[in-house]
């Protein structure tokens, strides 16, 4: 059972450390600094590496600078399409600060 899944497409940067934040919506801002995670893929819900949380914080969506950008190992207006296209119309998100700890 996993704890939080990525677009597949995400796999290669996370598993890289490539990408070390996500921008989720309130449903996903329970998670608390500490805590590992098992995550998965959100095509299949397969495994593939454990992360740690390190923060979670409220950012707006007109709050995203070039640092979580950089985070996401995305431009920032490639970051802003792709919540966008995620959770259309929506202003209020969590940053999900996190470091891998485990590959599958
Ligand atoms: C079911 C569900 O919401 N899954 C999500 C949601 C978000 N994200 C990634 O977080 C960042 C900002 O949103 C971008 O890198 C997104 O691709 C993801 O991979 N999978």
């Amino acid at each position: 059972m996993n704890d939080i899944t990525f677009f597949q497409r995400f796999e290669s940067d996370i598993v890289a450390g490539r990408k070390t934040i996500t921008l989720r919506d309130a449903s996903e801002s329970h998670f608390t600094p500490g805590q590992q995670l098992r995550v998965g893929r959100y095509e299949d819900d397969v495994y593939f590496c454990t992360i740690e949380v390190i923060s979670v914080a409220p950012v707006a969506l007109d709050q995203l600078t070039d640092e979580h950008a950089r985070q996401e190992n995305m431009t920032l207006p490639q970051l802003k399409e792709v919540i966008g296209e995620i959770y259309p119309g929506l202003i209020e998100l969590y940053a999900i600060v996190f470091k891998r700890v485990a590959t599958a």
